[in-house]
């Protein structure tokens, strides 16, 4: 598995442990994994139920600390920052995007997306305003609050938000893990769509394989180690790996 750190790799691991607990309590959630994420590239994490997904994109986005190992996001080690440095690295280098929408319910969608920009104190980018907003189809929804938006309208804008800051990669836990399977395939289709058109990074977990699919690579995780992987999904290939991997 490739582990360079050229122009063309978004995201890096390199021996990263991470283990909960001490002692006879210990657990190994991360056994030591090297992985490159490619910049532009739509990469799926998947594994079996505890092999590690959560805490993997926990540390690659530095939401939680590393037992050993490296992680880094660009050009920064992001395993040596400290508490506030890092801070400041996921609110201007990293997009988010959760199960739980996470939007604020007295905003505006408008006001949602800019919201993380106005935090900053970052301008928005109008003309990538105006391309997001066509792109996720959130035109004529922008003076709605969240309350008054479906479930798939509301992740759009959730979408639309963590695309605004123009991050260097995009950290996806189950997008679509509370969305029925129409409104799920759209804001698929949009996150597909935001790396092919705008060169978006992405990083998604993910228990579906519909959902894997639409990633350009698939990463399989087993017992905390990465132990496969696929390129260019079908729903039936990723089933397949599944399979196996749990057999
Ligand atoms: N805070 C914690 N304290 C102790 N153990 C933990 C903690 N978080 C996760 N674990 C353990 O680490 C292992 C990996 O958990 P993780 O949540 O990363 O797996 P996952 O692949 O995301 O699982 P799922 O698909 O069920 O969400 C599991 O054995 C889990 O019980």
């Amino acid at each position: 598995m490739t582990t360079t750190t050229d122009v063309r790799t978004a995201v890096v691991a390199r021996g990263l442990t991470k283990v909960y607990g001490e002692g006879d309590a210990a657990v190994r959630a991360l056994r030591g994994i090297d992985v490159a994420f490619a910049t532009g590239a739509f990469t799926a994490i998947m594994g079996p139920s505890g092999s590690g997904k959560s805490t993997l994109m926990h540390c690659l986005a530095g939401l939680d600390s590393v037992t050993d190992g490296e992680v880094r996001i660009g050009d920064v080690e992001i395993t040596r920052l400290t508490d506030k440095q890092l801070t400041l690295l996921r609110r201007d280098r990293v997009g988010f995007i959760f199960q739980a929408f996470n939007l604020l319910p007295t905003l505006t969608a408008e006001q949602n997306i800019r919201l993380p920009l106005e935090i900053a104190s970052r301008q928005a980018d109008q003309v990538l305003f105006d391309r997001v907003i066509e792109t996720v189809g959130l035109r004529d929804r922008l003076k709605h609050r969240p309350g008054e938006l479906s479930g798939g309208q509301q992740q759009r804008v959730a979408v639309a938000r963590a695309l605004i800051g123009k991050p260097q990669v995009i950290f996806a836990d189950e997008p679509t893990g509370n969305l029925d399977s129409r409104s799920g395939a759209e804001v698929l289709d949009f996150l597909r769509r935001s790396v092919r058109e705008l060169g978006q990074t992405i990083v998604m977990v993910t228990h579906d394989p519909v959902a894997a699919s639409y990633a350009d690579r698939v990463v399989f995780l087993r017992d905390g180690s990465l132990v496969s992987e696929l390129h260019n999904p079908t729903p039936q290939t990723v089933l397949d790996t599944l399979v196996a991997l749990e057999a």
